[in-house]
């Protein structure tokens, strides 16, 4: 029994605590096979043929190519949907992603499909004032935001809109991938198809809001109520606010049966893991707790205190328990990937192993690392956060003019490359995520090409942009 007058008391009380907590994560991993399995991968259900299906502005934020972009936006040109429209929009006029839009357009006539190209400056977030012409000009009383890196099914809006029942305002995919080679890709599948599934499907079940918006529905005349997108333009994680702010005033939100299927043609380890700390920045500042609570529910750490408390409390030895606690977790996480995925994952389970060993490795490391950096870096520009979640962008974009050029050399690399040639990654990633002045891009962009193509190709490459230099120079 705990007595309070014991000199130990505050000890015992803490190892109580901890070994309550740690019951309670493993009820998240049960929570979260249970949920998933009745959740995930249902059919669709089609609406009765008297009821008509509402319409859906589908709003596509472009910035920058990979070699994935053409495949992915493809197929929204393919959904089966009866009624809806697609929205492409690219800030930067001379992006070469218009190219890609352009040609998809033109493939598909039949598709109700309008680039806009410019955005509109309404706040700090990015992806909000590229968004900003098409939201403008939506028509339908449902709205799809869906990022770049996104694939679809041909049901997949049928999929979305058979969960936005009447007291539901926005659904929501959980972020999953598409399936791809590599342990970049590997990597990528394990951390969505385990730490954040369970954390997703768990909040999911207890009504937490916990939604990610690169792929979600949501009722336009909601978000009108509050002036529009536009209103939402302060925050980094406009996400994150859609939902608070719809919840807030009485409406639900849920996730669709079909996991999000991210497919960007950027996929390397670098790339990944700058990208989660970029959530984990977001979230600490949003949801403070986090802070806390996200290192100690990772496993290794979660482990080592729940072993030091068992051995404390019940004298169970720290060695044994600390083993059979990583292991457990590790068929859980194993049976929640393939629930996620439902099917065959496409590596060994040596890979899965591997990829998951070095996930519970550098998460922590990872999560350290991103709360004692106070900056968010987001493609081209550089933020800080507050409290809150307000951003505030603190080195201002690279200027538009020049960082054009760094992009036009770009697209004129990519084009003499084959468009699976590993350089044009390579290319579009460092023109698109560096931060760097446009004369150091240049010189980067010229020194892969340099190393990279054929050298007669790479001559051809630079005698050209000599000609275009003495001509403009005329
Ligand atoms: C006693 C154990 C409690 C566990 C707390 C776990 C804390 C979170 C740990 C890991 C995070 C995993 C990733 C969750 C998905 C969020 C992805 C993301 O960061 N997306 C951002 C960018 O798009 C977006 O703006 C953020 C949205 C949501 C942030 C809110 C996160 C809080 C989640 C807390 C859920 C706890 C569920 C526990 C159920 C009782
Ligand atoms: O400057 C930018 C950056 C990004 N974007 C667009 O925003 C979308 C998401 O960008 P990224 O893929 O770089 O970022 P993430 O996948 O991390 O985004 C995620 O985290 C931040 C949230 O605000 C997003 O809603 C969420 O999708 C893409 O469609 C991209 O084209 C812009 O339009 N302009």
């Amino acid at each position: 029994m705990l007595d309070p007058l014991s000199p130990t008391f505050t000890v015992d009380v803490l190892a109580l605590g901890i070994i309550i907590g740690w019951l309670f994560v493993w009820s998240m991993h049960l929570i979260a096979i249970i949920y998933g399995k009745y959740r995930l991968h249902r059919k669709v259900v089609k609406f009765p043929a008297e009821h008509p299906y509402p319409g859906v502005s589908i709003l596509k934020p472009l910035m920058g190519v990979d070699p994935h972009l053409l495949g992915n936006l493809e197929t929204f040109f393919t959904l089966n949907y009866p009624k809806f429209e697609l929205l492409i929009c690219v800030e930067d006029e001379s992006d070469p992603a218009i190219m890609i839009a352009k040609s998809l357009i033109e493939k598909y006539p039949g598709v109700n499909a309008r680039l806009f190209i410019g955005g509109e400056d309404v706040g700090v977030n990015p992806k909000i004032n590229n968004m900003q012409p098409g939201y403008a000009a939506a028509k339908y009383e449902l709205i799809m935001i869906s990022d770049s890196g996104i694939r679809v099914k041909e049901d997949t809006l049928l999929d979305m809109v058979s969960y936005m029942r009447d007291d539901i305002a926005l659904v929501h995919q959980m972020p999953f991938t598409y399936d791809r080679d590599g342990f970049a890709a590997t990597f990528e599948k394990i951390y969505f198809g385990t730490i954040q599934s369970r954390i997703y499907l768990s909040a999911e079940f207890f009504s937490i809001i916990c939604h990610t918006g690169m792929s979600t529905l949501m009722r336009k005349k909601l978000i009108d109520e509050v002036g529009g997108i536009r209103s939402f333009g302060c925050y980094l994680a406009e996400d994150y606010f859609f939902a608070k702010s719809l919840r807030d005033r009485g409406w639900k939100s849920c996730i669709s049966s079909q996991p999000a299927l991210q497919n960007s043609g950027v996929c390397d380890l670098s790339s990944f893991q700058k990208r989660l700390s970029r959530w984990v920045k977001l979230r600490v500042a949003m949801v403070p707790f986090t802070m806390i609570l996200e290192p100690l529910s990772e496993c290794l750490i979660l482990g080592a205190i729940a072993a030091m408390s068992a051995n404390y409390l019940f004298k169970w030895d720290f060695t044994v328990f600390y083993l059979v606690h990583v292991l457990a977790w590790f068929l859980l996480d194993w049976i929640l990937l393939c629930t996620v995925q439902a099917g065959s994952v496409p590596f060994s389970k040596f890979a899965f192993a591997i990829g998951w060993l070095f996930r519970e490795i550098s998460g922590p490391y990872l999560f350290v690392c991103a709360v004692m950096d106070q900056t968010i870096q987001w493609r081209t520009r550089t933020f800080r956060l507050h409290w809150g979640g307000i951003a505030e962008e603190i080195k201002p974009k690279i200027k538009l003019s020049k960082i054009c050029a760094a992009r036009r050399h770009t697209s004129c690399a990519a084009s003499a490359c084959a468009p699976a040639h590993p350089t044009f990654a390579k290319l579009s990633r460092f023109a698109y995520e560096s931060t760097h002045s446009s004369a150091t891009i240049r010189r980067g962009v010229r020194r892969l090409i340099l190393q990279q193509l054929p050298r007669k190709r790479a001559a051809n490459l630079d005698q050209k942009q000599r000609a275009e230099r003495s001509k403009k120079a005329e």
